[in-house]
C-alpha cells in the first residue's frame, strides 16, 4: 500500500491485476457521495496527506460486520479516534468555502426593492439566489439578521397552489423583511418536494390523492421523507457576512441544521400558518409527523378537502 501511495511509484512497479480491489473516488468527496471511498480520500486531504486510503471492514468474532456501537467499543479499547461520514460532511460544510458569488443586481418587486445576488455551489453546480433588503454592505457583523431560508416550490411559489403553504410563507417573509428595513431571503433551488424533485413531488401528490399522507407518499416512492440540507444557505450567509440570524420558520429542524453548519440562530420567528381546505391534512401531518410548530390548526371551520369533496 505504501508503494501505491508513493507518487514516485511507476505503473510497472505494481503487479496488475493484483489482489487489491481498487475503488474510485467521486470528485467532491463526501459532499457529493457519502461513501467510504470518498471519506477515506477526504480524510487524507484534510490531514495534508497523499489522498490514498485503504478500506477495511472491522468484523465481530462471528464474522458479522461491526456496527457503530461495537466500533465505538473497539475504538475505546484500542485508543483509536473514531468519526463518521456525517462528521466529515459537517466539518467540510463548516470550514470550507463552496460558494461563488456570480452576480449582483437590483430586483424591484411588489414587496419592495431588493438586491438579488446569484450564487453557484462549486461541489454540485447548483444555483441559488439571495434577496437582500437594505444595503448588503451593512450586513457584516451587524447583529442577528432577519432571514428566510425558503425551499423552492414551483407549484406553491409560482402557480399559487393551495396544496401547500409555500407561496403565502414566501410573501409573508418578504413583507416582514421589508417592514424590518433589513434582511435576507435565500431561495434554495433543488429543494423542490423536500429535495426529491418536481416530478417526484407530483407523483407524491398523486399518492396523496389516493389517501397517503405527505410523509408516507415520499417513502412509498422509495425516497426520503425529507432529503434537504442547508449547506448552501449557510455558505451564502457566511459570504454575506451574516453569522447570526433571526430565522423565519415553523420548522425546528431548519434551525438545528443551520446551527450544525455554523450559523447561529438567535431566535426562531414563527410564520403565520395559512390553512385552507386543500392543505389542512398536509399541515396537520407537518405538525404531527415532522415536528413543525403550527398552532391553531384545530379550528372546526377548517375541513380537509378530501372530507368535503372539494378535490
Ligand atoms: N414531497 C413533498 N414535498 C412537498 C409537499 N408539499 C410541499 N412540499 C415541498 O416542501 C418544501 C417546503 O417545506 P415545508 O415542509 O412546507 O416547510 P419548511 O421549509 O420545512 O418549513 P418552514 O420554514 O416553516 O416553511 C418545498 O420544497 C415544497 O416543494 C408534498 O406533499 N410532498
Ligand atoms: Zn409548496
Amino acid at each position: 500500500m505504501r508503494v501505491l501511495a508513493d507518487s514516485a511509484t511507476e505503473p510497472w512497479e505494481l503487479t496488475r491485476p493484483g489482489h487489491v480491489f481498487p475503488l474510485r473516488y467521486r470528485e467532491g468527496g463526501v459532499l457529493v457521495r457519502r461513501g467510504h471511498t470518498e471519506a477515506a480520500v477526504d480524510l487524507c486531504r484534510l490531514a495534508g496527506l497523499t489522498p490514498t486510503g485503504v478500506l477495511v471492514e472491522v468484523v465481530n468474532d462471528d464474522g458479522t460486520m461491526k456496527r457503530a456501537p461495537e466500533l465505538r467499543a473497539f475504538a475505546d479499547e484500542h485508543g483509536l479516534a473514531m468519526i463518521s461520514i456525517e462528521d466529515l460532511v459537517r466539518h467540510r460544510r463548516r470550514v470550507e468555502r463552496h460558494v461563488v458569488r456570480e452576480a449582483e443586481t437590483r430586483l424591484p418587486t411588489s414587496h419592495g426593492d431588493f438586491t438579488a445576488i446569484g450564487y453557484t455551489i462549486t461541489v454540485d453546480g447548483s444555483e441559488h439566489v439571495a434577496l437582500v433588503y437594505g444595503d448588503p454592505a451593512t450586513l457584516t457583523d451587524a447583529g442577528p439578521v432577519l432571514t428566510r431560508v425558503h425551499s423552492e416550490c414551483l407549484t406553491g411559489d409560482v402557480f399559487g397552489s393551495s396544496r401547500c403553504d409555500c407561496g403565502p410563507q414566501l410573501n409573508e417573509a418578504m413583507d416582514r423583511i421589508v417592514e424590518e428595513g433589513r434582511g435576507v431571503v435565500i431561495y434554495l433551488r433543488g429543494h423542490e418536494g423536500r429535495g426529491i424533485g418536481l416530478v417526484a413531488k407530483l407523483q407524491a401528490y398523486q399518492l396523496q390523492d389516493g389517501g397517503r399522507d405527505t410523509v408516507d407518499a415520499n417513502l412509498d416512492l422509495g425516497l426520503p421523507a425529507d432529503a434537504r440540507h442547508y449547506g448552501a444557505a449557510t455558505q451564502i450567509l457566511k459570504d454575506l457576512g451574516v453569522s447570526e440570524v433571526r430565522l423565519l420558520t415553523n420548522n425546528p429542524d431548519k434551525v438545528s441544521s443551520l446551527e450544525d453548519y455554523g450559523v447561529t440562530v438567535t431566535e426562531r420567528v414563527p410564520l403565520t400558518p395559512h390553512p385552507n381546505g386543500h392543505n389542512l391534512s398536509y399541515l396537520l401531518t407537518k405538525r404531527d409527523r415532522m415536528g413543525h410548530d403550527l398552532p391553531d390548526l384545530d379550528q372546526p371551520e377548517l375541513v380537509p378537502a378530501d372530507l368535503e369533496g372539494a378535490n
